[in-house]
């Protein structure tokens, strides 16, 4: 029985379509589908896409509906580590409910999926990781949400924090995390180590942040791959950020597309200004999966954000230097399409039998709506409208 059925609407640009909806599946694409006393909605010729998908950000900490936090925190990565650690206690952030908070305002920019880091550390323990799984539970029907244990503070460096590790994984984490390696935990081998065997014993993938610069990043990038070939793990790692690929050495990196490529490991880009980032054509046309995220947005680390994966998709294509629409709709890509790829979703597309994850959108073309930054008109998730002309219909509070 058909629930729901989308009127005049054109799958990623192409020619206008109806489309109709059953048991939060797409049942049907057809012109003129009948709709048998369902429930109907017209697209008004809009673009139609599948969900957003958020793959990298950090729910726990954000700042969202709280008091504005002057940032006075210098620029380094230890610096914001440190900062955060002690500033999260004295704001008293709750990571139940700012994590809610962020969850809604994804809902109405049109976010069906959400890859989340989540410290870990010896000083709150598994507090953070609780309260995004209990955002996790509550929001289950309209947002799938992936909770990776996110070692913050590092690793090695801080006895106690693979103990912490273990038992979020055990206790429903879905991903494991890692971070900087050399350059924050000070023992590459020692921290990879750990990682992959924890990735092995709980059966789940891996997604690492990787800061790291240059050549020391490089070094990083061989043990990881090394790793992940020797434990079977193609296509569960994923390195996030991977500022080191952004370095002038185009031979070198060229290679190391190559080999990441033959590994299966897969690339998490933001395309942040001001540090060098992955070439994105580059590394897609070598045949690496990419994803994007916002990453932290309104935090303590930066106060920037707005949790728009329409917006990233600009960003990202801005960053790489992209003005071709061809190219412009492969930034989009890996919004949508490359992030259920490396968060492993079943059933995404716009096919008959996929999920009713989709987003309805005003554009002439794809690229037109990366420019625009057009207002969600329509967001369902497994067919269930959740959000209608930029608001979500779920809350937060
Ligand atoms: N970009 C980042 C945000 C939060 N934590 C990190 O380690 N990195």
């Amino acid at each position: 029985m058909t629930d729901l059925v989308i009127r005049n609407v054109r799958p990623l640009g192409k020619a206008a379509i109806d489309i109709a909806i059953a048991e939060g599946r797409i049942a049907a694409i057809g012109p003129n589908l009948p709709a048998n006393g369902a429930a109907e909605e017209d697209g008004g010729g809009a673009l139609l896409l599948p969900g957003l998908i958020e793959a990298h950000t950090h729910l726990d900490k954000t700042l969202l509906g709280m008091d504005w936090v002057e940032n006075r925190v210098a620029s380094s990565i230890r610096s914001k580590i440190d900062n955060e650690r002690e500033m999260k206690g004295v704001l008293g952030l709750d990571p139940a409910l700012q994590s809610a908070r962020q969850v809604v305002m994804s809902i109405a920019r049109g976010t069906t999926a959400i890859r989340s880091h989540v410290d870990i550390d010896t000083t709150y323990g598994l507090a953070g990781f609780e309260g995004v799984a209990a955002t996790r539970a509550r929001y289950a029907d309209v947002m799938d949400l992936q909770i990776v244990a996110f070692p913050q503070s590092g690793m090695m460096i801080r006895k106690g924090t693979i103990e912490l590790m273990d038992e979020a994984l055990r206790q429903g984490a879905d991903v494991v995390g890692g971070l900087d390696p050399c350059a924050i935990d000070f023992d590459p081998k020692g921290h990879l180590d750990v990682v992959f065997d924890l990735a092995v014993k709980h059966g789940k993938p891996i997604d690492i942040h990787l800061h790291e610069p240059g050549e020391l990043g490089v070094f990083t990038f061989g043990l990881i791959l090394e790793r992940t070939r020797v434990h079977g793990l193609a296509g569960k790692v994923t390195v996030s950020h991977a500022f080191a690929l952004g370095m002038n050495d185009y031979l070198r990196i060229g290679q190391l597309l190559d080999d990441i490529a033959a590994a299966g490991v897969m690339l998490m880009s933001t395309g942040p200004a001001g540090v060098p980032v992955p070439p994105l054509i580059r590394g897609l046309d070598a045949g690496i999966a990419f994803c994007s995220g916002t990453d932290g947005m309104r935090d303590l680390w930066n106060p920037y954000g707005n949790a728009d994966m329409l917006q990233r998709a600009q960003i990202l294509a801005d960053r790489n230097y992209l003005s071709r629409d061809v190219e412009i709709e492969r930034a989009l890509d890996v919004c949508t399409f490359g992030g259920a790829k490396v968060m492993d979703l079943p059933d995404y597309g716009l096919e008959i039998g996929d999920f009713a994850d989709l987003v309805v959108v005003e554009g002439r073309t794809l690229t037109e709506a990366v420019v625009t930054l057009p207002e969600r008109k329509l967001v369902l998730k497994r067919g269930r409208i959740v959000a209608r002309d930029g608001e979500a219909l779920v809350e937060a509070a």
